[in-house]
Parts: structure tokens; sequence; C-alpha cells
């Protein structure tokens, strides 16, 4: 796992912000998959109340999601919804710039036109559409995306599918293993102490091992880095002062 362990939450705010900047000064527009959930919301409003609201070019940026839940973009649970919510509604960005998941829509016929949707506007790297930069977040249980443990297909060969959570039966629409696979860099974004038994066990995986989704998903022939703010990796600190 190659993880950085940020020693506080604003200095992970600050790396993240300053990759958003970065790639928004290049000539080319990037493609950014943003992640769901609740750890994101901290990162919107950093972006959004910061001076990086003005100093990302954000005609440059198109957004897109690892993941939705098949609820309409005013529900809570919209991964969307908070996004918007949290920063879209703060800055000014075109709207051919957010690809988003119709979590209204009939979840198969979405998963589809995403599919298409990504297809239009992504160029492909050995026959699969390439990301520039997919942030993904870390559930309890070892799911990314909408990837769970013990029903994920990693050769399944499309782009998008339709997954059930497997507590709630919630529906979702999600990006494959395959297609983050294929990005050029992977970065999972994990805050907090609840998460740091999660992170302890997937760092304790075999290389390889299917058991955690977010463990064994890697961008094939790029980088995936792990974000880690001093709670999170709690355990992992806690080990390596054994070892002295
Ligand atoms: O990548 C993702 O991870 C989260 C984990 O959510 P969190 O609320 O524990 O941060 C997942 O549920 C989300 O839908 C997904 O995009």
């Amino acid at each position: 796992m190659n993880y950085t362990i940020f020693s506080a939450t604003q200095l992970l705010l600050d790396k993240l912000a300053e990759d958003f900047l970065l790639l928004s000064q290049k000539e080319t527009v990037s493609h950014i998959s943003l992640s769901g959930g609740s750890t994101p919301i901290l990162l919107f409003k950093y972006l959004a109340n910061s001076p990086y609201a003005q100093k990302i070019n954000w005609q440059k940026l198109h957004f897109w999601w690892g993941d939705e839940r098949c609820v309409a973009a005013t529900d809570s649970e919209s991964n969307f919804g908070q996004c918007k919510q949290f920063l879209f509604d703060q800055i000014i960005i075109p709207a051919e710039n957010i690809h988003r998941i119709r979590g209204e829509n009939s979840p198969q016929q979405e998963a589809i036109r995403y599919a298409q949707e990504i297809r239009n506007y992504i160029d492909s790297v050995n026959g699969i559409p390439q990301f520039d930069w997919i942030l993904l977040g870390v559930g309890n249980d070892g799911h990314t995306a909408s990837l769970f443990p013990g029903q994920t297909n990693y050769q399944d060969a499309h782009l998008t599918f339709v997954a059930t959570q497997p507590q709630s039966g919630q529906l979702r629409v999600s990006k494959t293993a395959g297609l983050i696979e294929n990005s050029r860099r992977i970065t999972y974004l994990v805050l907090g102490e609840n998460k740091a038994d999660i992170i302890h066990k997937i760092n304790s995986e075999k290389a390889g091992s299917e058991r955690y989704p977010a463990g064994k998903i890697k961008a094939k022939a790029g980088l995936t880095q792990w974000y880690l703010d001093s709670g999170s990796a709690m355990l992992l600190i806690e080990e390596k002062s054994d070892e002295c």
C-alpha cells in the first residue's frame, strides 16, 4: 500500500487542492472522477471556500463520479447532490463539464448511458477510456465506489454496472474495477479513526488478495496512492512504533 500520512487534515486538503490547480493549468482538459459518501465533503468545502475557488481554472476540469446511489439529485444520499451543494453551487464552472450519473433514471439504462458518455468524452488506452485522476473513498467493509467485498467481478469487461448495497439493498450505478484500474492516477482519500481498522486490514492483506476491493483495485499502468490522516492511519502508526 503506497500511503502518505498527513499530520493534519488541512495539509492533505492543500495537497489535493494544489493537484486540482496544477491539472487546471494544463493546455488540455483533465477528466477527474469524484467519490461519494461522507469523506470528500471536507474537500468540496475547502475548494469552494479557499482561494483555490478563484485560482483553479474550472473550465479545464471535467468531473465524473465513481458511483451514484439510485436516488434523485435532490436526495441527501445523492453523491452528485452533495458535490453540487458544497462545491458546484459555489464556483463558476460550465454545466457541460459536469458529468453526473443520473440516479433518478432506470439503473440498467443509466449504466449503459453513462458508459456511452464516458466513451464520448474520454480517449481510450488499450480499448478502455483513461481517466486522468480517480478519487476514491473506502467503506468500513473495504468497498470502494460501489464495488463491495464478495460481490465484485474484477474481470467485468463493461465500463459501468448496477450494484446492490449489501445491507440496505439500495441500487447504485458504479464504474467497474477494470475502468478504474485503467486510470492514470488513483487516490484513495481516507479520514477519521473509524477507518483505522479497515486501513489496517487492507494493509495486512497479501498482494493480489481480492478480499477488499479497495485493496485490490490499483492503477494497472499508473500511480495508486493512499492519502491518510493520522486518525485513519492510527493502527499503522502504532505498528510502526512497535517495531522500534
Ligand atoms: O468511493 C466511495 O467510498 C465511499 C465510502 O464512503 P464513506 O461515507 O465511508 O466515506 C462509498 O460509500 C462511496 O459511495 C464511494 O464513492
